[in-house]
């Protein structure tokens, strides 16, 4: 059940992305999965191997969010709402800015042939990624008094990159890094929100076991059959 408030929130009359009809869609390409699982890792190298820009979404989140992560408080869809928004808004102004600056690589060297960028997102639950996908939350946390700030359009489609870890190798990696907000006790709690990304579209999946330039490599060539079959299949 969407509320009519959540479609208001999310409509397209407001959508700044206007790719003109002749140009290719723009995509986003989402690096997703739990604390630790490698997003920021596996998210800049494959956005430098795909000539795109890279943003860590951990770097959007308002300060309260920070804070309550800080002192080892799961966020709650709340929390997370404005937050996933204001990913896929800003989603939105990087791919036209690069659009208009003229700054979309080519296939010929090594580019998508589109406007594009790599966010590293958890986005934990079906809903979250529908949100990142562009779709209105049909979800009761779409509540009226909540800031979201701008609407999503359809025009930039969103695919994922689903990091897969073991819970004990991703025990090892979160004991294992230092100075982060995200403390080792969220593991259970991200753990215990996932939905795995199954029959969803667009969906690739990573093994996180081996090396960085294992992974990253793993990664790149599962992200690229999706981008084949979704993107370039529909051109
Ligand atoms: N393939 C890997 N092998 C070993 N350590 C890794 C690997 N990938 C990432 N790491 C380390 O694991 C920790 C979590 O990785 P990070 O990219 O920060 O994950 P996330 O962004 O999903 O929280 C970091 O300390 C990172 O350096
Ligand atoms: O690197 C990490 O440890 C995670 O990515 C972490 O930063 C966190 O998961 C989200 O930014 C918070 O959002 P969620 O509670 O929705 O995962």
């Amino acid at each position: 059940m969407v509320s009519e408030r959540a479609k208001e929130l999310f409509k397209e009359d407001d959508v700044e992305l206007t790719v003109p009809p002749n140009e290719p869609r723009p995509v986003l390409l989402i690096v997703m999965g739990p604390a630790s699982c490698g997003k920021s890792t596996i998210g800049s190298g494959i956005a430098e191997d795909l000539h795109l820009p890279f943003v860590d979404g951990d770097t959007l989140h308002p300060q309260s969010n920070i804070d309550k992560m800080s002192k080892g408080i799961p966020l709650t869809d709340d929390d997370r709402l404005p937050w996933l928004a204001l990913i896929r808004s800003t989603a939105e102004r990087v791919c036209k800015e690069q659009w208009e600056r003229g700054e979309v690589r080519s296939k010929d060297n090594g580019g998508l042939g589109r406007a594009g960028i790599v966010i590293a997102c958890s986005a934990l639950k079906k809903w979250y990624r529908d949100i990142l996908r562009g779709d209105p939350p049909a979800h009761p946390a779409a509540r009226p008094e909540m800031e979201v700030h701008k609407p999503a359009t359809d025009n930039l489609q969103t695919l994922f990159l689903y990091c897969h870890g073991t819970p004990e190798l991703l025990a090892q990696r979160i004991a294992a890094r230092k100075n982060h907000f995200m403390g080792a006790q969220m593991l259970k709690s991200q753990l215990a929100t996932l939905e795995l990304p199954r029959n969803e579209p667009g969906v690739a999946w990573v093994d996180i076991d081996g090396t960085p330039q294992e992974v990253r490599e793993r990664a790149l060539q599962s992200m690229k059959v999706v981008v084949r079959k979704e993107v370039d299949g529909n051109e």
